[in-house]
């Protein structure tokens, strides 16, 4: 299975000696494409990539790097097998389909802040522009026209900017035109009022009339609302009709938070006065066709102020964003956190690092779970998928508990995931739970277990959803770290110390002179190596069982069957025997084992 972003196993990632590749289909800065050079292959394509090329490339890729122009469809991440990042070196993810992304477990992460002065620069460039007519100024005069009279403009102090979306990009918007002598109004149903106010705006509430209320009284307005379904044709010809004729527009956010066939008739029919635009619902505007599209009308009208998506384009900007991105692909594909996730939950580094060991531990239980107990019910995981996941000791403490939820995940299902699927980690665990039906319940008990700092229990619960999953038949797994090793304690109703890795052999058998023979003439006759071998008995509750059992049956007449055929006194006996090995173990060793004198049950176990 290809390892993915965010791995709840540090230990699966590849060295970065191994060279990941990452691509670059876009014009990214060499600063953080430096990083990344000293570890990676980096294939840098600024001119871009047509999309059926995009597809066609992205199988051997790990990290792929993108600005606005490069979609992400859902195609390319079904395509990119290997892909465990992607990173967009800027703020709008709307050319990214996060959910597929999501779905395929690949993380998203972005620039959040780098090239957001640039983005608020530009916007006040485009608010003086259009209040100066600069765009036609310029463009008179270098056709030989010096034509005052037909450029008088307006100015913007002392004038109403409404703002719609107050975050980051809005925040920095409303102080400079705080700083030019305007007057900012806000609206942004998520935003603080005390932001607000210290940024110098007033943010309205519905009791002002909401967006139209905003409209009616501003001379200047300005978007910076991401692209959502929400925010898609926002301003349409309803809003337009209710501003003021002498009002301009601006759009440094996303083309389309602008009906563009409405804001065409609005400068063709004058409801408004002018407009400043950096983005479009086409980009690159296809300005060499014969078809006008409204954005290209747009672009050329002559009430319009138009730069191609300039926003971010500064050094500074390009500088940040890219260092930004790039750090976090490194950190991502060492096996590390990102700062800046689109689709997945925070969690520190410092808090990941602590709770590594438990990761494994987790992973290794679920995988020996699905294993073990699977192949002893003869029923896949048809059996146990509703469990019970007991955090106690110091673990008890800890509230984000993400990895080790997701580490269980992966470790219950990649037993039974066909070899290519998609890999679990903290962005989707979730979502794979939910398909596979898996409901696990995580608890903390706050005891202090006898021997060990934390203990961790997995334990199936009956469908009836009281118990387990059949009386003498525990299906539990207790399991234990110390320093980084990590330990299981418990297995079935076996009191065990064994570290769960490489390839075992669980045998369920009669604890009988012999057996240890038997068992390792088998594996001699076929080459397998044993690199160790505990006996584990049944552990002390188990031990009281038995002998209750043993006694009531003694009281009450017959001896009582159990449902293997084995009598009270026999389960006495019972003992599990763990053997690592190397070598080949195939279905016929099993059965031969299976067949070995005593021997109840053999489960194989790769971990
Ligand atoms: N032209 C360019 O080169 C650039 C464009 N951008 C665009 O600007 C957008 C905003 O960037 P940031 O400020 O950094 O994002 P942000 O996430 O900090 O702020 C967006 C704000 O919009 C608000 N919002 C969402 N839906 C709304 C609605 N229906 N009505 C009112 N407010 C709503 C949110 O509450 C949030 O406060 C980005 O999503 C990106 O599309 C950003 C950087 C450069
Ligand atoms: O960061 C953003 O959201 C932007 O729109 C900047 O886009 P760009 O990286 O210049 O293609």
């Amino acid at each position: 299975m290809a390892p993915s972003a965010i791995t709840t196993d540090l230990d699966h990632y590849p060295s970065p000696s191994s060279r990941l590749r990452i691509l670059v289909p876009e014009k990214v800065s060499a600063e953080g494409l430096a990083l990344l050079r000293a570890h990676y292959d980096v294939d840098f394509r600024p001119l871009g990539l047509s999309a059926p090329d995009l597809v066609a490339l992205i199988p051997s890729y790990h990290g792929l790097i993108v600005r606005s122009e490069t979609k992400v469809t859902a195609a390319v991440l079904a395509a990119g097998r290997k892909l465990r990042v992607i990173a967009r070196a800027g703020v709008g993810v709307d050319n990214i389909d996060v959910a597929a992304a999501t779905t395929h477990g690949i993380i998203v992460v972005n620039s959040p802040a780098g090239n957001i002065v640039a983005a608020a620069e530009h916007t006040i460039a485009l608010l003086l522009a259009t209040a100066r007519n600069i765009g036609r100024a310029d463009g008179m005069l270098k056709q030989g026209r010096w034509e005052r009279n037909r450029l008088v403009g307006v100015e913007v102090g002392s004038k109403v900017l409404g703002i719609v979306g107050l975050g980051k990009v809005g925040v920095k918007v409303a102080r400079m035109a705080v700083g030019l002598g305007m007057r900012v109004v806000a609206l942004d149903p998520y935003a603080s009022g005390e932001v607000a106010r210290q940024a110098g705006a007033r943010l309205l509430d519905e009791k002002e009339g909401g967006l139209e209320g905003l409209l009616k009284q501003v001379d200047f307005l300005t978007v910076h609302t991401p692209l959502l379904a929400s925010t898609l044709g926002l301003v349409g010809e309803k809003e337009f009709r209710l501003m003021k004729k002498t009002a301009r527009v601006l759009n440094v956010a996303r083309g389309g938070v602008y009906d563009e066939e409405a804001l065409l008739r609005a400068l063709d029919e004058g409801w408004i006065a002018g407009a400043g635009l950096d983005v479009y619902t086409q980009e690159p505007l296809p300005l060499e066709g014969d078809t006008e599209s409204a954005a290209v009308r747009l672009a050329r009208h002559e009430k319009v102020v138009a730069t191609p998506h300039l926003g971010a384009s500064t050094v500074e900007a390009q500088e940040n964003v890219s260092l930004d991105v790039c750090t976090q692909v490194l950190e991502i594909l060492r096996g590390g956190l990102p700062t800046a996730a689109v689709n997945a939950p925070l969690i520190l580094p410092e808090e990941y690092r602590r709770l590594q060991p438990f990761v494994r531990l987790i992973e290794r239980m679920g995988g020996l779970y699905t294993q073990h107990f699977a192949t002893k019910n003869k029923s896949g995981m048809a059996g146990g998928r509703r469990f019970e996941l007991v955090y106690r000791g110091e673990l008890a403490g800890v509230s984000n508990t993400r990895p080790l939820f997701a580490a269980l995940v992966k470790g219950l299902v990649s037993p039974i995931s066909d070899g290519g699927g998609r890999d679990v980690n903290i962005v989707n665990a979730t979502l794979v739970a939910r398909e596979r039906g898996l409901a696990i319940d995580e608890k903390h008990v706050r005891d202090t277990p006898t021997t060990y700092a934390s203990l961790v229990t997995l334990r199936s619960i009956s469908e009836s959803g009281n118990g387990t999953a059949g009386e003498g038949d525990e299906q539990v797994i207790e399991g234990y770290v110390s320093g980084k090793a990590i330990f299981i304690s418990k297995l079935d109703r076996f009191a065990a110390n064994f570290r769960p890795e490489g390839t075992l052999l669980v045998l369920h058998n009669y604890d009988q002179p012999g057996k240890i023979g038997n068992v390792g003439m088998v594996l001699g006759r076929h080459g397998i190596n044993i690199t160790f071998m505990q006996v584990a008995g049944l552990n002390q509750e188990a031990k009281l069982a038995v002998a209750e059992r043993a006694a009531s049956s003694t009281a009450d007449g017959p001896v009582e069957e159990h449902a293997e055929g084995r009598e009270a006194g026999d389960a006495a006996k019972e003992a599990l025997m763990i053997l690592g090995v190397d070598g080949e173990v195939t279905q016929e060793v099993v059965n031969d084992l299976g067949e070995a004198e005593g021997i109840l049950h053999v489960s194989l176990v790769r971990l």
